[in-house]
C-alpha cells in the first residue's frame, strides 16, 4: 500500500466521544447506531432479545450491547471509558464510550482528548442541565473540533418541534460563548431508531442530517495540523547486532507537520541542526510521514538526540518554557493547592511542576470565572500556572492537541491527578 493511501486511510477514520448525564440514553444509542448499520452480530441480537424477554421488556434494550461489563449491568450503570469500532461503506468509527456520572469526568477527559467529534446526549424531557454544559464546556477545553447534540428521547415529547427549538437555542446560545467550531443539534430517538441511521416520519419539521450522515460525512481532514512540523523523540534506536552498528534512529509518532527526507530539521532542547536522511515505517523506507503516523526518523549528522527530544523545523519550532499557563481539569477529590508539587509528564518528556498560582476557577454553568479561589476541587476547571523543573517543548493547545496538552500526576500514588491545556504560550 502507498503512503498516500495510508494517509487516507487514517483520514476515513472518525473517532468519536460520547458524553451524557446517566440514562440520557448513550448505551442505547450506540447499540442503535451498531445495529442500524448492521454491525452487529446476529448471536449478539439473540443474546439481548433474549435477556429483553426475561427481564419482562416489551422491546429489545440495545443499551444491553454495549454496558458489556457485569458488574455494570448489576449496577445499571455505565464505569469505564469504553472504546468500540465499527465501520459503514463511508467511514471507519471508533467510539469513545464515557460514562455519565459526575466523578467520572475524568474518564470523559481520556475518551475525549483524541476524539474528532464530541457527542452530548440530553434528555429531551429534562434539557440542557450541569453536567450536559460541564461535557460542552470539557469538550470545547479539549478544542475536540465537531460537536453534535443529540436531543434523544423525543418519542417521550411527542416529537415536539417546540421542545427541540427550546433545547437548540439554550444550547447554541451557550455554546457561542465557547470557542466551538462545528455544531449541530440532532433531534432522536435511540430506542425507536428515530434520526438515528434512517430518517424519521415523526419529525417531518427536521430537515437536517441523521446523525449517523452526519458522523459519516463531517470533513475532518483539515482539522489536522499539516503545517507545524513536531516530532516529539520516544525512544533512540540502536540496534546491537554488527550488520546495523551505525544505524541510529529516533522513533516517535508526527505531532504535526509533514515530515520528507530532505529537510532541514531543529532539535530541542539541544539547538543543533541536521537534515532528515532517511524515515522508517515498519520494515520500509518511506518519503513523508504525517501525523498520527509513527515513525523512525534518521538524521545525516551525528546530533545528540535523546527521548524527550522534539524534532521540529528550522523556522518554526514550539515554546522552550518552565512557565506554564494551562487550564486544568482536576480529576480527584483531594484539591490542587498552590505549592503543591506534582509529576508532570509533556509529549514524551517527563518532569516535576510546582502550582504558582491558582488564578481562577471556571463555573461550568454560566462561564463565571471564580477568582477568589485557592483550590481546584474534583471535576473542577481552572486557569493555572506551573513552573516546571524541566522545559517543556510545548505550543499553545489551540494550536497543537498533542505538544499542547499534559497530565499531572500524583508523585506518591502514580494517579493521573489532571489534565492540561497549555494557553497562549507567549
Ligand atoms: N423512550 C425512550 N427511552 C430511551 C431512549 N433512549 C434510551 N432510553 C431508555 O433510557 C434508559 C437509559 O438508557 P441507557 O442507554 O442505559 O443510558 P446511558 O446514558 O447509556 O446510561 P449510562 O449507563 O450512564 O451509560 C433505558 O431504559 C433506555 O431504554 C429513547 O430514545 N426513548
Amino acid at each position: 500500500m502507498s503512503e498516500t493511501t495510508e494517509v487516507m486511510k487514517q483520514m476515513d477514520l472518525l473517532r468519536f466521544a460520547t458524553a451524557g448525564s446517566v440514562d440520557d440514553g448513550k448505551s442505547t444509542l450506540i447499540g442503535r447506531l451498531l445495529l442500524d448499520s448492521k454491525s452487529i452480530f446476529e448471536d449478539q441480537l439473540e443474546a439481548v432479545h433474549a435477556t429483553s424477554q426475561s427481564r419482562g421488556y416489551d422491546y429489545d434494550d440495545l443499551s444491553l450491547f454495549t454496558d458489556g461489563l457485569r458488574s455494570e449491568r448489576e449496577q445499571g450503570i455505565t464505569i469505564d471509558v469504553a472504546y468500540r469500532y465499527f465501520a459503514t461503506p463511508a467511514r471507519k468509527f471508533i467510539i469513545a464510550d464515557t460514562p455519565g456520572h459526575v466523578q467520572y469526568t475524568r474518564n470523559m477527559v481520556t475518551g475525549a482528548s483524541t476524539a474528532d467529534l464530541g457527542l452530548v446526549l440530553v434528555d429531551a424531557r429534562n434539557g440542557m442541565t450541569e453536567q450536559s454544559r460541564r461535557h460542552a464546556v470539557i469538550l470545547s477545553l479539549l478544542r475536540v473540533p465537531h460537536l453534535v447534540l443529540a436531543v434523544n428521547k423525543m418519542d417521550l415529547v411527542d416529537y415536539s418541534e417546540e421542545v427541540y427549538e427550546k433545547i437548540h437555542a439554550e444550547f447554541t446560545q451557550f455554546a457561542t460563548k465557547l470557542s466551538i467550531p462545528d455544531l449541530e443539534v440532532i433531534p432522536i430517538s435511540a430506542l425507536k431508531g428515530d434520526n438515528v441511521v434512517t430518517r424519521s416520519e415523526h419529525m417531518p419539521w427536521y430537515s437536517g442530517p441523521t446523525l449517523m450522515h452526519h458522523l459519516e460525512h463531517v470533513h475532518v481532514a483539515s482539522d489536522r495540523d499539516m503545517i507545524d512540523t513536531r516530532f516529539p523523540v520516544q525512544y533512540v534506536i540502536r540496534p546491537k547486532s554488527d550488520a546495523h552498528h551505525d544505524y541510529r534512529g529516533y522513533a516517535g509518532r508526527v505531532a504535526g507537520g509533514v515530515m520528507k527526507v530532505g529537510d532541514e530539521v531543529l532539535v530541542l532542547p539541544s539547538g543543533m541542526t541536521s537534515k532528515i536522511k532517511g524515515i522508517d515505517l515498519f520494515d520500509k523506507e518511506i518519503y513523508e510521514a504525517y501525523p498520527p503516523m509513527s515513525v523512525t526518523v534518521r538524521l545525516e549528522d551525528d546530533v545528540d538526540v535523546s527521548r524527550g527530544d522534539m524534532i521540529c523545523r528550522v523556522k518554526n519550532a514550539p515554546k522552550v518554557s518552565q512557565d506554564i499557563d494551562a487550564m486544568i481539569c482536576w480529576m480527584v477529590p483531594d484539591p490542587m493547592r498552590i505549592r503543591q508539587k506534582l509529576a508532570i509528564k509533556h509529549t514524551t518528556r517527563a518532569g516535576r511542576a510546582l502550582v504558582k498560582d491558582i488564578q481562577y476557577r471556571l463555573d461550568v454553568n454560566t462561564l463565571h470565572r471564580d477568582q477568589e479561589t485557592k483550590e481546584l476541587g474534583l471535576n473542577e476547571i481552572g486557569r493555572v500556572q506551573l513552573r516546571t523543573t524541566v522545559p517543556l517543548l510545548c505550543d499553545p493547545y489551540s494550536k497543537n492537541r498533542t505538544t499542547g496538552s499534559f497530565i499531572l500526576i500524583d508523585e506518591a500514588s502514580g494517579v493521573t491527578v489532571g489534565a492540561g491545556m497549555i494557553n497562549a504560550t507567549d
